[in-house]
């Protein structure tokens, strides 16, 4: 599905990202952790194609086709999709002409969503504005639910919600991905960055990667590594040969 391939990244004046390479295929949810700042949103924004994340080199792949210059909307159409860390507020647009917009006008499906994410009362009023955290999270998933991207990257999804609203997140993220079912050929896939690891009690992640100071440093089973970090730092992840 996603095949990133020495991919070099710069923002303002720095390289960020130092020849990543990586391997999702159709079905897989990787997770990506790593310390603050070591580069983990910049890799999900350049995939999604993002123009102040400059590709110095490398390139992005996604089923077959070369996306790494390719404009947003284009990727969003092939069906990549974000939640993003700190999405903005969008005054003057309300929610539900934005779900609309995404929905391509079939509106069918939005009141039934909205319910299920916890969010009808949001659907008249400006996009994030005077949300509190966990909502936003929430309205991004629920953007998610009514784009239905084949390739889903979260930033973060846990991070500012509360305990009951991640379950309702993690059960929703695992629809998404199609985690929920025994399936045969699971056709979604999935890239999440976590801190905590929380999103992992709801489904079941295949690959974890550690990025520190722009470059993937350790591959494994991500249970595993959150063990490791939690126990001996990114320290060892340093110190870890499987790469
Ligand atoms: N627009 C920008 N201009 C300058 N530097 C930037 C910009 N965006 C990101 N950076 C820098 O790039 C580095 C990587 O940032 P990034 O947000 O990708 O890290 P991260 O691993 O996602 O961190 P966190 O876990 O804190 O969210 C940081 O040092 C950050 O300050």
């Amino acid at each position: 599905m996603l095949k990133i391939e020495k991919l070099k990244v710069r923002v303002g004046d720095r390289e960020v990202l130092h020849e990543i390479d990586l391997q999702i295929n159709d079905g897989e949810t990787h997770v990506l952790m790593g310390p603050n700042g070591s580069g983990k949103s910049t890799l999900l924004m350049t995939i999604m194609g993002f123009g102040n994340y400059e590709v110095i080199s490398g390139r992005i792949v996604y089923n077959g086709k070369d996306i790494t210059r390719m404009p947003i909307h284009e990727r969003a159409q092939l069906g990549i999709g974000m939640l993003f860390q700190r999405p903005p507020t969008i005054s003057g647009l309300k929610l539900e002409k934005l779900l609309t917009a995404v929905a391509g006008g079939k509106t069918g499906d939005i009141p039934t969503y909205a319910r299920s994410m916890d969010m009808e009362r949001f659907l008249e009023r400006d996009i994030n504005k005077g949300f509190s955290g966990g909502e936003i999270k929430r309205s991004e998933v629920l953007q998610l639910m009514i784009q239905r991207p084949d390739f889903i990257m979260l930033d973060e999804p846990e991070s500012g919600v509360d305990l009951e609203n991640i379950s309702l997140m993690g059960t929703s993220i695992a629809h998404l991905l199609q985690k929920d079912q025994h399936i045969m050929n699971r056709q979604k896939s999935g890239l999440i960055i976590t801190h905590t690891g929380y999103i992992l009690d709801y489904l079941d992640a295949d690959f974890g990667h550690v990025m520190i100071d722009g470059a993937i440093r350790c591959h494994g089973n991500p249970r595993e590594i959150l063990k490791v970090i939690k126990e001996r730092g990114y320290r060892e992840c340093l110190a870890c040969q499987q790469i």
